[in-house]
């Protein structure tokens, strides 16, 4: 059986989103048999795309909307003949504040996943079951580090989408 391909992509303007990123790609990664692949939103080929069988998707939180970057992105893959469906989608995102859109913008990039076909799987945990998120500019998680917290939900994300794409055939 071949290695199964997880792509995950980011956009992050101040580093955030790419911290959470950089710990789904651990996750993922730790499980053997699996390639992992970690790019910014502006170096993923469609190719890339078409050749996963899972896409990890994050975006920082935008006046409680996925980040424009992110949204063009996803309008940009092909539609045409569905060659996303049935492929694996998973989402994360970082925030600054508390409960003022992360859970937003989770849910709306599984929305346009879902519309592409594709199949949603959320973290390991219950406080992960839409996928990663971390708060990074509301007190006491206003550090220049992403909080551990956050990112043991992402590495559970990453691990368990890696551990699903083995799974299926
Ligand atoms: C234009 C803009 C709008 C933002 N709107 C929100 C918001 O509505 N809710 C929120 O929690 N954080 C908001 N933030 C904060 C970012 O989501 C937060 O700092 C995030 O962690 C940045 O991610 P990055 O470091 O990957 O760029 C906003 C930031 C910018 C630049």
């Amino acid at each position: 059986q071949d290695s199964k391909k997880v792509l995950i992509v980011y956009y992050s303007q101040s580093g955030s989103t790419q911290q959470m990123a950089q710990s789904i790609y651990e996750g993922a990664k730790a499980v053997e048999g699996v390639i992992a692949t970690i790019l910014p939103i502006d170096k993923v080929q469609e190719e890339m795309l078409l050749e996963s069988d899972a896409i990890i998707i994050g975006s920082p939180v935008y006046n409680a909307n996925i980040a424009p970057a992110v949204m063009e992105f996803i309008n940009s893959w092909p539609f045409e003949g569905k060659p996303m469906k049935n492929k694996l989608g998973a989402a994360f995102s970082t925030g600054g504040g508390i409960s003022i859109g992360e859970e937003l913008v989770l849910q709306n990039l599984i929305q346009a996943m879902l519309i592409q076909g594709m199949i949603i799987a959320g973290g390991d945990e219950t406080e992960s079951a839409f996928g990663a998120s971390g708060v990074t500019g509301e007190a006491p998680f206003d550090k220049k580090e992403l909080d551990e917290i956050f990112l043991k939900k992402g590495y559970g994300l990453g691990k368990r989408v890696a551990e699903l794409c083995k799974s299926f055939n």
